[in-house]
């Protein structure tokens, strides 16, 4: 039996309950789809409130809909803080939506255990996609917009509306309609400004198809991947909410949404189903934080934050229990974990094995869907992240754009397989990317992988 659990819904499927019902479209049981109640104590870190405070500010208070509470917890003015920290402003309305899109993404999972399979559709490149896709994008392109102006927001996102808008997808535009107003209706939770009246279809369209920008090298752009690891997400499993600013080619901010992150690194590699089990078993304690985390870091700052999920009920007030994230202080390969894609079509599993291998990496590899393997490395939940793609696959960048200024912030260190920085200046793609992707907690580490790459490139067969 794998030791990587995830892998089991791909061995055994009927027995997760995940079933194909035509040749590209998956639906779902409620065998399969389990929540995962994972529930996790809160490390008592030390943190410097005063500096998460001086970078997450409040602004734009006809926007946000502030509370006194908020105002006291952020210790400083919109003004001042804004004046002090670049991209604050952004950093802030980041985030809140990013808290958002988790919320609303946490209901469609939920929601995937009762439904027929209606909830899940083929995109023309084969993957599955959910409403959860096209409404978190509706839903921060929404916020981002009303913001800081639809004129001064310009986003690459992953979705277009070309499935949604043909005729047989009435009823899944409805549910993408429905989701979104349902989500926004909760925004002064999160201190946004929701919408006065529902939003119409003309709308959410809109709003899903405003991102569609190009990138480029020059200006500023927001890269938005609304629900990365959509098959994780599908099958119960680990996904992400991604969302970068990207200005004059380098990426100013990242904020990472991981709904469903164990605060034990070790229910990484266990299968969602084990995680019902164990939370039915341990249920929380009133000190402890429910699953799921936002990371976010803003370039140059050296640091990288963490805050918890805002749960039903609950307000986001600043500085919402951050705490510093750092990555590990491991370097002795034979003590350091690698993780990598579940799916072996998207990374080659047995090159990283033989570079596991000549490296002296000992521990099995962490099996991971989506950019939440960028927050392990951020988290110094584990020490390597190795993506190689077959020949020919080209990288997107909001597949990496937040997890790199992320993990840089946190320490760490994220080139492609030459040493070389990813360049997010060159549109959708991350052109000249050579070979593969490596992060890692550090260059000792990061410089040995690189060298045996490049050892055992040419017999790789990719
Ligand atoms: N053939 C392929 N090779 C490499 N990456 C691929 C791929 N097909 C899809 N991907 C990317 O891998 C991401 C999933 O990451 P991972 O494999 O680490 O879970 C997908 O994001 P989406 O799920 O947002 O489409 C997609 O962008
Ligand atoms: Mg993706």
């Amino acid at each position: 039996m794998p030791l990587y659990c995830s892998n089991m819904a791909i061995k055994l499927p009927h027995s997760l309950g995940l079933r194909r019902y035509s040749k590209n479209k998956f639906t779902t049981t409620p065998y399969h789809i389990g929540s995962f109640f994972m529930f996790f104590h809160q490390k008592k870190r030390t943190q410097n409130l005063s500096e998460h405070i001086g970078f997450v500010s409040k602004f734009n208070q006809s926007f946000l809909s502030s509370t006194m509470e908020d105002q006291e917890n952020m210790g400083l003015s919109a003004r001042e803080s804004s004046q002090t920290e670049p991209y604050s402003n952004e950093l802030d309305v980041a985030v809140r939506a990013v808290q958002m899109a988790c919320s609303l993404c946490e209901g469609v999972q939920n929601g995937l255990i009762s439904k027929s399979g209606e909830e899940v559709r083929s995109k023309d490149d084969n993957s599955p996609v959910t409403v959860a896709d096209w409404s978190v994008q509706a839903t921060v392109s929404w916020v981002l917009s009303q913001s800081f102006g639809s004129s001064n927001v310009s986003i690459v996102a992953e979705e277009d509306v070309q499935t949604l808008s043909k005729a047989d997808a009435s009823g899944l535009l409805d549910a993408v309609v429905e989701t979104v107003n349902k989500c926004l209706v909760e925004a002064p939770r999160f201190g946004l400004k929701g919408p006065e009246m529902p939003l119409g279809t003309s709308e959410v369209l809109e709003a899903i198809s405003r991102c569609n920008s190009n990138g480029g090298h020059t200006g500023r752009f927001w890269a938005l991947d609304p629900v990365d690891g959509t098959l994780g997400f599908v099958r119960g499993d680990q996904y992400a909410i991604a969302l970068a600013l990207i200005e004059d080619g380098e990426v100013a901010l990242g904020v990472l949404g991981c709904p469903n992150y164990p605060m034990r690194k070790e229910w990484l590699s266990y299968h969602h189903r084990y995680h019902r089990i164990v939370s039915k078993l341990t249920p929380p304690t009133s000190e402890s934080w429910d699953k799921g985390c936002v990371i976010y870091a803003r370039r140059g700052s050296g640091k990288a934050w963490m805050q918890p999920l805002v749960h039903v009920n609950k307000k986001l007030v600043w500085p919402n229990s951050a705490r510093l994230v750092r990555v590990s202080s491991i370097d002795n390969p034979s003590l350091a974990t690698f993780c990598e894609p579940v799916e072996k079509s998207n990374s080659s599993h047995s090159f990283t094995a033989g570079l596991a291998h000549s490296v002296g990496l000992r521990k099995q590899p962490l099996r991971v869907y989506s950019m939440v393997k960028y927050a392990t490395i951020a988290r110094g939940d584990a020490e390597i992240f190795m993506k190689f793609a077959r020949a020919g696959y080209k990288e997107k960048i909001w597949d990496h754009a937040a997890g790199v200024v992320i993990i840089q912030e946190a320490g760490g260190v994220v080139t492609d397989a030459r040493g070389r920085r990813l360049d997010f200046s060159k549109g959708i793609y991350l052109e000249g990317l050579d070979r593969g992707i490596i992060a890692s907690a550090g260059a000792i580490l990061h410089d040995q992988i690189i060298r045996a790459v490049d050892a055992s490139w040419d017999s790789s067969g990719l």
